[in-house]
Parts: C-alpha cells; sequence; structure tokens
C-alpha cells in the first residue's frame, strides 16, 4: 500500500485520481474509518452526496431525539399539576421546535466536517459515486463535473432511505416520511401514520405532545413486532393513554384528497373496511437500502432480495477488497452499529487483526416516553431457540424512585439462563429504560451471574437500585 503522496490522491494519465481507499457515504462507520485510515498514513476519499454525517446527524437519531426533548417539556408541563405546579395553559411554537432542532443538526454537522476538512490524507469528495468496475468509481460532484476514483480498498457505507408501502392514489397525495414531517411549518391535525415501528412510535407520540390528533395504523396484531406481547400490550397502554388511536392488524388500501389539505384513507382490517380523515400522512414502514444508483454488479458485489449488499463475518463483499458497513448490509439498524463496523474494519485493516461481527451484543432504545431499553433475546427469541430460562419481572409501580417522580408505567424483564444463572435478555420498558438497560447489558459484559445485581449495592434512591428487587423476583 502506497503511503506517500498528494493528499488529494495520486492524479493518473488520463485524470483518474487514485487512493489507498474510498469509503463511499459519510455515515456512522464511514466518517471515523475514513479518518482512521488517514491519520495511520493512507491516502482516503470520502465521497458523501447530501450531507456529512449521514442520516443519523441530519433525519435521524440526532434531529428526532432534539424533537422529543421538545414533546417531553409539554407533556411534562401539562402534568405539572400532578407535581402541585401551576404552569398555565400551554401552546407550542413549532417554529422554534424545528429551528432549535436545525441549530443542534447544524453543530453536529459542521462539528463532523471540520473534523474531515482538518485531517491530513483524507479528501472529502463532494457527490454521488458510482462503481464503473471492480476498482473503480465515477463520482457526479456536486457542481456538475465527473471524477473517476480508483483504489484497492473501497468502503461501502451508503445507508438506507425510507420505503413506500403500495397504497393507491399515494403518488398524486402529499405523504410525509421521517425526515419531511421534521420540517413541517404548522402542527399537523390529525397525523396519520403507517407504520407502528421505531419511527411511528417516536414520532406519534411526539405529535400528540405537541398537540395533533394521531392514528397509528399497524399490520401487524402488535405494535413493534419484534418485541415480546407483554411489553408491545404496555406500549400500546401507554399509546392509548396518551390519547393516540392505534389500529392493529391493518393496512392502508387508498388515499385521496379530501379537498384543501384534507386526506381520506381507506383502511383495510381482518374484519372490516374503514376510512380515516386526516391532515397528514407520515410512511414509517421501514427503510430500504440505498443500493440501486451504486450499479453493484459493475464490481460483481451482491445483493440481496431487497437490495441489501451481502457481506461475511468480517463485512467483506462478494468482491474482495470491497466492504459494506452500516445499514446498507442489513440486520440491525442502529447508529452504534454501524459505529461497531468500524471498530471491525479498522482493526483488520491496519492493525491485521481478524475481528468479526458475530456474537457481538445489539442492544437497542425505543425512544418512546417511557423509553423502551433492550438487549439480547426476547422471551419469544428464548423459547423458539429451546432455551431453559426464567423470567424475572418487576412493574415500575412498585420502583421507589420511580414513584417519588411520578413515572411509574412500564415494566422490566430479564431472563436468565437457569443452568448458568448468566442474563440472556431484558426489556426495560419505563423512566429511563435506556440507562437502566445498559446497566444490566455492563453486567452480560462482564458474565455476571444474576446474583450479582439481586445483591449488588447501588446508591439509593437510584433507578439502577431496583435491580436487586427485579431479580429478587426469582427466587421468592
Ligand atoms: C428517524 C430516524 C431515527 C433514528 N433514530 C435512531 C436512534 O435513536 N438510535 C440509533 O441507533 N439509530 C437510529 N436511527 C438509525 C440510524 O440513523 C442509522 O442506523 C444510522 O444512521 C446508519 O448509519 P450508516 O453508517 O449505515 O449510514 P447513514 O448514516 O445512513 O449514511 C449514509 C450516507 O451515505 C450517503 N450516500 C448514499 N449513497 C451515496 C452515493 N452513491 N454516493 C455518495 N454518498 C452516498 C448518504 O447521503 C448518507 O449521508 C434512526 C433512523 C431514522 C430514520
Ligand atoms: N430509536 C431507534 O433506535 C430508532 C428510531 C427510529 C428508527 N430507527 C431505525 O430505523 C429503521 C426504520 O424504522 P421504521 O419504524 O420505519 O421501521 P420498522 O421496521 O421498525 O417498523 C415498520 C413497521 O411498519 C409496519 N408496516 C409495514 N408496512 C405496512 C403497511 N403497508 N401498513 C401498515 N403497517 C406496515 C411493519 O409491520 C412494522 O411494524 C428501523 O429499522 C430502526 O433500526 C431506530
Amino acid at each position: 500500500m502506497t503511503m506517500v503522496g498528494q493528499r488529494d490522491g495520486d492524479e493518473m494519465k488520463d485524470g483518474r485520481r487514485k487512493f489507498d481507499a474510498i469509503v463511499i457515504g459519510s455515515g456512522q462507520g464511514g466518517t471515523p474509518l475514513a479518518l482512521s485510515l488517514a491519520e495511520a498514513g493512507w491516502k482516503v476519499a470520502l465521497v458523501e452526496r447530501k450531507a456529512v454525517g449521514g442520516t443519523c446527524v441530519n433525519e435521524g437519531c440526532t434531529p428526532t431525539k432534539t424533537m422529543i426533548a421538545s414533546a417531553r417539556i409539554a407533556h411534562l408541563v401539562r402534568r405539572a399539576g400532578d407535581f402541585g405546579v401551576h404552569a398555565g395553559e400551554i401552546s407550542l411554537d413549532l417554529e422554534r421546535v424545528v429551528q432549535r432542532k436545525r441549530q443542534v443538526v447544524k453543530s453536529f454537522r459542521e462539528g463532523s466536517k471540520k473534523r474531515i476538512l482538518d485531517s491530513q490524507n483524507l479528501s472529502l469528495i463532494e457527490g454521488s459515486a458510482r462503481f464503473v468496475r471492480e476498482r473503480q468509481l465515477e463520482v457526479s460532484l456536486q457542481d456538475g463535473r465527473t471524477e473517476f476514483l480508483e483504489a484497492d480498498i473501497i468502503v461501502i457505507n451508503t445507508g438506507t432511505s425510507p420505503a413506500r408501502p403500495e397504497i393507491r392514489g399515494l403518488y398524486d397525495s402529499v405523504a410525509y416520511d421521517s425526515t419531511s414531517i421534521m420540517e413541517l411549518d404548522e402542527l399537523p391535525e390529525h397525523l396519520i401514520i403507517v407504520g407502528g415501528g421505531y419511527v411511528g412510535l417516536e414520532f406519534g407520540q411526539m405529535f400528540r405532545r405537541f398537540g395533533s390528533e394521531v392514528t397509528i395504523i399497524q399490520r401487524n396484531k402488535q405494535l413493534l413486532s419484534r418485541e415480546d406481547e407483554d411489553i408491545a400490550d404496555m406500549v400500546l397502554e401507554i399509546m392509548k393513554d396518551e390519547g393516540i388511536d392505534v389500529l392493529l392488524d391493518s393496512e392502508p388500501l387508498q388515499i385521496r384528497s379530501a379537498g384543501g389539505n384534507r386526506i381520506s384513507l381507506t383502511v383495510r382490517s381482518s374484519e372490516k373496511e374503514t376510512t380515516l380523515a386526516g391532515s397528514h400522512l407520515l410512511l414509517a414502514t421501514g427503510r430500504l437500502p440505498n443500493t440501486p444508483d451504486l450499479n453493484l454488479e459493475k464490481a460483481g458485489i451482491q445483493v440481496d432480495g431487497r437490495g441489501f449488499v451481502r457481506v461475511d463475518s468480517r463485512l467483506e463483499t462478494t468482491s474482495k477488497g470491497i466492504y459494506a458497513i452500516g445499514d446498507v448490509k442489513g440486520g440491525p439498524a442502529f447508529t452504534h452499529i454501524s459505529y461497531d463496523d468500524f471498530r471491525v474494519l479498522k482493526q483488520n485493516l491496519l492493525n491485521g487483526g481478524s475481528s468479526t461481527i458475530e456474537e457481538r451484543f445489539v442492544p437497542y432504545v425505543v425512544f418512546i416516553d417511557p423509553q423502551l431499553g433492550r438487549i439480547g433475546l426476547s422471551e419469544k427469541e428464548a423459547s423458539s431457540q429451546g432455551r431453559d430460562f426464567r423470567v424475572a419481572k418487576l412493574p415500575f409501580n412498585r420502583v421507589a424512585r420511580a414513584i417519588e417522580m411520578d413515572e411509574t408505567r412500564g415494566v422490566m424483564k430479564a431472563l436468565v439462563d437457569s443452568k448458568t444463572d448468566q442474563i440472556i435478555g431484558a426489556a426495560i420498558l419505563g423512566v429511563e429504560g435506556g440507562e437502566i438497560m445498559s446497566a444490566i447489558q455492563i453486567a452480560m459484559m462482564g458474565g455476571l451471574p444474576y446474583t450479582t445485581l439481586r445483591d449488588g449495592i447501588f446508591a439509593h434512591p437510584t433507578l439502577v437500585e431496583s435491580l436487586n428487587n427485579l431479580f429478587m423476583t426469582l427466587d421468592s
């Protein structure tokens, strides 16, 4: 590998530029990888077609969690009376909410861009890349020019985009996705959401708390299809408790304009067809990989039936020297997973390591309020694997700290292997559920038996202290 040469890659006779590595997409794995390879002396090109920071920073985690924070304040102010505080009538300044979100996103994006531009050996190329052949890319630059780049190592980190479900009339109507809904300048009177997964629930609760009427249409018999039924049922109760209508086992058939900015949506369930009247439609039915424009077949890179790039456990595609990291390879689609893909590749490319993505922890948090923190196996997964396990459960209305804060919705649930006493999974639906789940995850990472958490001394009155009580339920 050549480690010397000009910063912008060596220009070949025919105008092509040669790098040691090219990363396509400045997502959650691609940016740190490009920075690390460049720091190690490699000549690296990072190609980004839209905005540095990718989905998480610009359209995903950062903006949603910033707006969710505003929604939680609205919720708490409405509840102020419960705590003996009189806050009066509340009103929402959506423009200020959106402005605040834009500022946080801008600061994250610009911080990331500055690190890239300040980095020696790293060229940021703003344009859209596609393969011409195995080690060669054509990039349509944002300024209209075209460039050809070459490298022995190419990493695809192009992420995903919102899927569009099949609904008759959809293409003639205004429908929002998770990105455009965050740029509204007026509050929806009645927001209809198709999909009861992460995006549907996080936005559904957010807009309800902002003051919109909200209906969620979910194809499956439960919300959050992957989760255990008892947890999903409790999430449903929380949504209903906040005044959100949820139609389970239902699918939209047809959308029509109902005059002005009103829409009418025909929905079919197993029992009947109904028509809903609303003002805005949000599509939250999953995401598809950004692979159709990449000309992957020119480089011999195979994809699965939905277009996700096939990789082995070391993230190498079916074409040697070409890797795929983050959401574009399918599987769990989270920022921390893309970041861990970066760690795996860094170790293998720079240190000759043999890291793999096998058997790693996949924690996640659904940022509804109260949060759902998840790690390891669910009860249904453990059962289908034929595991011998016990289930510990503690409702939050028995957690001292939660009672003091008047945040008693939810339950702690953990699975323990009957023979080894190891914790094999947990679902913490409750106030700061993500943080409590992470404490359990640390125990799992250290291979601690549940008894260590049952008998450990934790400061009183913390939420984590209740892990004593949670695991005591196994022995009572
Ligand atoms: C609304 C929403 C909320 C989310 N909230 C969370 C959360 O709270 N926690 C969490 O862990 N995850 C969350 N996620 C998921 C998280 O955003 C993704 O898992 C993460 O961003 C994946 O990163 P990535 O590295 O795969 O690439 P991405 O961040 O998707 O970046 C891919 C980049 O590649 C660029 N690109 C694509 N094609 C090309 C091309 N041909 N040439 C050049 N550049 C290209 C794109 O413009 C983009 O910048 C959320 C997602 C959404 C949509
Ligand atoms: N907190 C987080 O970590 C977070 C937050 C938001 C998004 N994300 C990521 O973004 C990805 C996309 O999220 P998402 O919520 O769009 O997808 P999802 O796959 O989580 O949920 C989509 C839901 O829509 C339902 N659905 C699909 N087609 C339908 C139809 N025609 N009618 C009715 N329901 C339908 C599915 O049954 C499913 O429950 C997730 O995979 C997740 O990894 C993560």
